[in-house]
């Protein structure tokens, strides 16, 4: 902890920040903003095409109603004044008067459609796109996970996909309707008069220069804040998640320095970035002064000399009221559509990254297997060169139980992810009841095969939907059947509700043994052909452990099963224990022969033995 010291020094932290999962978020929130991308906004805008015949007509036409009425009011008052005013007509004024209502009833009306019409096509767009970057996240391998911690992979779903949201649902319409206001104004103008009309749009560039510059840096202040704001969530939920080590090695008050010096850099960037924001308004206000002079001063020498009427010159006050409102929003426009470029090249990278465990274009369904495995010659690496099975050969008869045993890092869990194909080997293969399982499609696969981790994961839910997880189609009688053979139905009807109780997040509420009951029971309401239990029994206790043992009898029976088991004591039955080292199988055989063959695995039976006595005596 003491070398995250120097928040102030953002180098600092990315050299020294904390663990490797919150670098990577910081890495990933850093750019904000990127150059304009043709190619990405027509990836975006393939997104609103399916809306185009349904929807698009309807805002074309709100989007001209409205321009088109904005651009006619300034018009009605020019002619009030130089017609009905100057000229005392009341009949007219009062027709004027009517005219211009209507005008501001169909405005209204127009406006509200268009608001209603693009929310909706834009909250349609950004449900889409979350569909298909969620459904592809869905779809990736093993690998892409190792590779990206889950902070950042929930950073696109969330964060980037909502940065896109008012450029969807506001942004392009605004866009439209600001440019045709802006041409509409500059064509009224020239045709009003084009000495008046032209002295004004004097003031234009020097608008756009105060207003790009100035929002330049107001950006770039705001993105700091965001990004200080990122790094203090990441801390917080990084320091929320590591809560009981925290307390358990009294790091609180290192860990309170720590977030103090985050949140105090994070004021001093807001700090900055709003006294720039506040510099925005006087500035574009003097910018529209200066126009407002040229006008009065030029247009009244033009009234004077008989050249324009004062109807025109209310009028050309009028628009030009309405011309620094688009410029300036245009300018806003442009700083939002940087951003969600960064964003949409962020969701992007993980639409186009392609799972590494491809299914075959012709891959068949596998039929209900027997079970009948064979590792063939397995080569495996997680990283190029760093080898973590180096020639594995099993064969397993269907029915039968394995259980693989060896030293931490020795290659156990890599075996059960072959078998499920969440990785495939560099080199041999895994055969399933003869079939090649890169010939047929993952789920056919998977689904008859069942895992038991020993960190079950449970999901948000009640009991029920945790059990049924393994079969949704299971009836309630099923799901007690199954919680019944594995001894969770008597902890599970103490629950406050039953099988109806809520559990939290992550099964917070259950003991560790009561989350791996439940997931025994998962998988046996699954039924698979193929069963896999990970270190299942580590920690349960041994009065559970012993019920445990029976209900796995059941668990097992008829099916092929590994079993991964720290405690040597709950593999003894089974029909092959194979033995690793390093990625390779040293010993194979049932207990008895291995203890008597006096090698690795007796060495490990004596060796636990021991420590066992030791921890006893
Ligand atoms: N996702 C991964 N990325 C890179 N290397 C990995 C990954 N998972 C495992 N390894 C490495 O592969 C080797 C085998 O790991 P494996 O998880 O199969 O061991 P294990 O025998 O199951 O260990 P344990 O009993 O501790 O669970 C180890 O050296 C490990 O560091």
């Amino acid at each position: 902890m003491s070398n995250r010291r120097k928040v102030e020094n953002d180098d600092s932290l990315k050299q020294s920040g904390g663990s490797k999962q919150q670098r990577f978020v910081y890495q990933d929130d850093e750019v904000m903003e990127k150059p304009f991308d043709w190619g990405q906004m027509r990836r975006l805008g393939k997104y609103m095409m399916p809306y185009r015949k349904q929807m698009l007509p309807i805002i074309i036409i709100t989007i001209l109603l409205v321009t088109l009425t904005k651009l006619a009011i300034p018009l009605f008052i020019t002619y009030a004044i130089d017609h009905a005013l100057m000229e005392k007509n009341g009949k007219l004024l009062l027709i004027i008067i009517a005219s211009m209502a209507a005008v501001y009833i169909i405005q209204c009306l127009a406006s509200n459609y268009r608001i209603r019409y693009t929310s909706m096509i834009g909250q349609r767009v950004i449900h889409d796109l979350r569909h298909d970057l969620f459904s592809h996240i869905q779809s990736l391998s093993f690998r892409f996970f190792d590779k990206r911690p889950a902070g950042s992979v929930l950073v696109r779903v969330t964060n980037d996909i909502n940065s896109l949201q008012d450029l969807f649902t506001n942004g392009v319409v605004n866009v439209l309707i600001d440019c045709i206001q802006l041409l509409g104004i500059v064509i009224i103008l020239l045709m009003f008069n084009v000495k008046l009309g032209l002295a004004i749009m004097i003031t234009v560039p020097l608008m756009f220069l105060v207003s790009t510059s100035l929002r330049k840096k107001i950006r770039r202040g705001w993105q700091d804040v965001r990004m200080k704001q990122s790094r203090i969530n990441s801390h917080l939920n990084e320091s929320i998640q590591g809560i009981k080590v925290t307390q358990a090695f009294t790091q609180e008050k290192e860990n309170m320095q720590y977030f103090n010096e985050m949140n105090d850099v994070n004021r001093k960037s807001w700090d900055r970035a709003s006294r720039l924001n506040q510099t925005f308004g006087p500035l574009i206000e003097i910018t529209g002064a200066i126009g407002y002079c040229i006008l009065f001063w030029y247009g009244a020498t033009l009234v004077a000399a008989g050249d324009i009427s004062i109807g025109v010159l209310v009028g050309f006050a009028t628009y030009i009221g309405h011309f620094w409102e688009p410029i300036n929003r245009l300018g806003q426009m442009y700083s939002q559509l940087l951003i969600a470029m960064a964003s949409s090249e962020r969701i992007f990278e993980f639409m186009d990254e392609q799972p590494t465990v491809q299914e075959k274009r012709k891959a068949r369904t596998l039929p209900p297997i027997q079970g009948n495995i064979r590792l063939e010659n397995i080569v495996f690496e997680y990283e190029p060169n760093r080898p973590a099975l180096k020639g594995i050969s099993l064969e397993v008869q269907s029915g039968q139980s394995i259980a693989l045993v060896g030293h931490t890092g020795s290659g156990k869990s890599t075996i059960i992810n072959l078998l499920c194909r969440f990785y495939d080997p560099v080199e041999g293969r895994v055969m399933i009841d003869g079939h090649d399982i890169r010939d047929v499609t993952v789920q056919s696969l998977r689904s008859q095969i069942g895992i038991v981790l020993q960190d079950t994961f449970i999901f948000s839910g009640t009991i029920r939907d945790n059990i049924r997880f393994g079969r949704l189609d299971a009836t309630d009688e099923e799901v007690e059947l199954a919680a019944k053979a594995v001894h969770a139905h008597d902890f599970i009807i103490n629950l406050p509700n039953g099988y109806d109780t809520e559990v939290q997040e992550r099964g917070s509420m259950l003991s560790m043994g009561q989350r791996q009951l439940l997931s025994f029971a998962r998988a046996l309401l699954a039924d698979p052909r193929i069963l896999i239990l990970d270190e299942a029994t580590a920690s349960i206790d041994t009065e559970t452990e012993l019920k445990i043992q029976e209900a796995m009898k059941t668990l097992l029976a008829g099916r092929t099963s590994f079993i991964i088991a720290h405690r040597l004591s709950t593999i003894r039955h089974a029909d092959n224990i194979v033995v690793l080292d390093h990625g390779r199988i040293m010993e194979t055989g049932n207990h008895d022969e291995l203890m008597k063959k006096q090698g690795i695995y007796h060495g490990l039976i004596q060796a636990q033995y021991k420590f066992l006595n030791e921890a006893v005596g």
